[in-house]
């Protein structure tokens, strides 16, 4: 059975939350959406609700899904979905570091190549929300 890792794309005044990992070493220091992995029962807005209340402290709404789903690993999917802030100011708690980037921002950190592999295949969807399309 394959196992999903849900990630939010937190969009506020057209700037999107990103959090740099602190682990594992092949991943540390880059750019990710923050999220994590869907425990048994839970659907994928509830894991997501529950993980960005655990990384970075804050209550958010779930919406649709961004984009297609991306195998990370062996029967490991990853998918994306639009989040909302409902209360809370983000923390990064189990990230090294967070940051609000634009459109333009977050293609020149996807350039550099200092964003998760998997996520880059986001870049054209979050592109158009980011720019209000
Ligand atoms: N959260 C998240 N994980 C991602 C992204 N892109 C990507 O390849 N991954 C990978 C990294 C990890 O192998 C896996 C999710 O790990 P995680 O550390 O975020 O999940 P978790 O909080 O449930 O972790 P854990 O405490 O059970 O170790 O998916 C992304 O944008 N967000």
């Amino acid at each position: 059975m394959s196992r999903i890792v849900v990630a939010g794309a937190v969009i506020d005044a057209g700037r999107l939350l990103l959090a740099q990992r602190a682990r594992p070493e092949h991943l540390a220091g880059l750019w990710e959406l923050p999220g994590g992995k869907v425990e048994p029962g839970e659907t994928t807005a509830e894991a997501l609700r529950r993980e960005l209340d655990e990384e970075l402290g804050v209550e958010v709404t779930v919406g649709e899904a961004i984009g297609a789903p991306v195998e990370v690993a062996a029967g490991v999917d990853l998918v994306a979905l639009r989040a909302e802030l409902v209360t809370g100011t983000p923390q990064p708690r189990e990230h090294l570091a967070i940051a609000w980037v634009d459109a333009d921002e977050l293609a020149a950190l996807c350039a550099r190549g200092v964003v998760v592999p998997a996520d880059t295949a986001w870049l054209p969807d979050l592109d158009a929300l980011l720019r209000g399309e």
